[in-house]
């Protein structure tokens, strides 16, 4: 388990104090994708970095298996580092070396013997799905191939922990997707907890369990990444979730609507159980025909078997008619708002 317990961290220029971290409180279990998202400065680098002790906190403290780091020995730094893997999107490959050398470099500082090395370096490249490259060197491999090598490199020394900071950041889509599953196989197979750095949500949907935002070195949010994703308390957190799941309608089909005088615009929220049934209709067969719900527009994803989404839906029929539709609706677990005025949903 990996613990902050009032972690504060600042760094000083000409006696200056930055304050770059703040109160973090924190508590990763075993074997948990946690991620940590937040915009450009928010903090993330430095609170992935205190972890394997590549900075100091300035007061507060950090529990590996509930060991506090500040007290542990050069030795007990370096054996516990060699428990923590590590990956970054500039990849950190040595150009000179082979695939096979750069895999087989923290082995060499552990002093494992050739014959084990090249016994371990195999198996990584069979795992990373790189045997064939094993004699390149990292000018001659894709971005993909790149950050699969530093995987294996990671995974070398066999670690409980692998911190990824922003290590999908430089890659394409499709890319990331296969190095983000590798990660989820990392994490499922040889049970190692992944701290993950991202300012992509997309990243976290697809495989965090837990997650932290951050803005201006605080922590904003932490939890299930399903409820964050279902109830984002700040705003910092719904942005990112924007970024995903939009919760506007868009504004062409918004202003078409508006031209053609419509403006019983309702937007819909999907939350788990209310996905599974066909709840729409329901609302329609109970009014007989009373109502007319019109579907302008919908966005729906899935985490974790759970599906979230809007619907964006123009409802006609007489006003008492449309709030016994809604409050039927309501009572299916469905959140509704509707367009005001000023463009808000209320
Ligand atoms: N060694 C350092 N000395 C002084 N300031 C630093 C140092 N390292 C980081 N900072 C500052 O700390 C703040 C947070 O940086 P950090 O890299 O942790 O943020 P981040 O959320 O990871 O950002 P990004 O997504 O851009 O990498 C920034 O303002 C940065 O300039």
């Amino acid at each position: 388990m990996i613990e902050f317990k009032h972690v504060n961290k600042s760094f000083y220029h000409n006696k200056q104090e930055t304050k770059i971290l703040k109160n973090i409180n924190i508590a990763i279990e075993d074997n948990d994708i946690f991620g940590i998202i937040g915009y450009s400065g928010a903090g993330k680098s430095t609170l992935i970095r205190l972890i394997n002790a590549l900075e100091k906190p300035t007061s507060g403290k950090i529990l590996i298996d509930g060991h506090d780091l500040a007290n542990f020995n050069t030795h007990e730094i370096r054996q516990m580092k060699q428990k923590i893997g590590m990956i970054f999107q500039g990849f950190n490959l040595l150009e000179s070396k082979t695939v096979a050398e750069n895999i087989s470099l923290p082995l060499l500082l552990a002093k494992v013997a050739k014959k084990e090395r090249d016994k371990i370096v195999d198996k990584l490249l069979n795992f990373v799905d790189l045997k064939e490259k094993k004699f390149a060197y990292p000018s001659e491999l894709s971005g993909g191939q790149k950050q699969r090598v530093c995987i294996a490199r990671a995974l070398a020394n066999q670690p409980k922990i692998l911190l990824c900071d922003e290590a999908t950041s430089a890659l394409d889509p499709q890319t990331t997707r296969a190095i983000l599953d590798l990660l989820k196989r990392i994490n499922q197979e040889q049970k190692v907890t992944i701290v993950l750095v991202t300012h992509e949500m997309s990243v976290v949907k697809h495989i965090c369990n837990n997650m932290l935002v951050m803005e201006k070195g605080q922590i904003v949010e932490q939890g299930n990444v399903v409820d964050i994703f279902q109830n984002p308390a700040s705003p910092v957190t719904r942005k990112f979730i924007n970024a995903v799941i939009y919760d506007k309608l868009p504004t062409q089909i918004l202003n078409n609507m508006l031209e053609n005088d419509i403006t019983n615009i309702y937007r819909f929220e999907f939350l788990g159980s209310s996905c599974r049934h066909s709840v729409l209709s329901d609302a329609i067969l109970r009014d007989c025909g009373k109502i007319s719900i019109n579907i302008l527009f919908s966005n729906m994803i899935d985490i974790k078997e759970n599906v979230i989404g809007y619907m964006f839906v123009n409802i006609e029929g007489k006003p008492k008619d449309i709030k016994d539709a809604i409050e039927f609706l309501r009572n299916k677990q469905v959140r509704i708002a509707k367009l005001d005025k000023d463009g808000n949903y209320v």
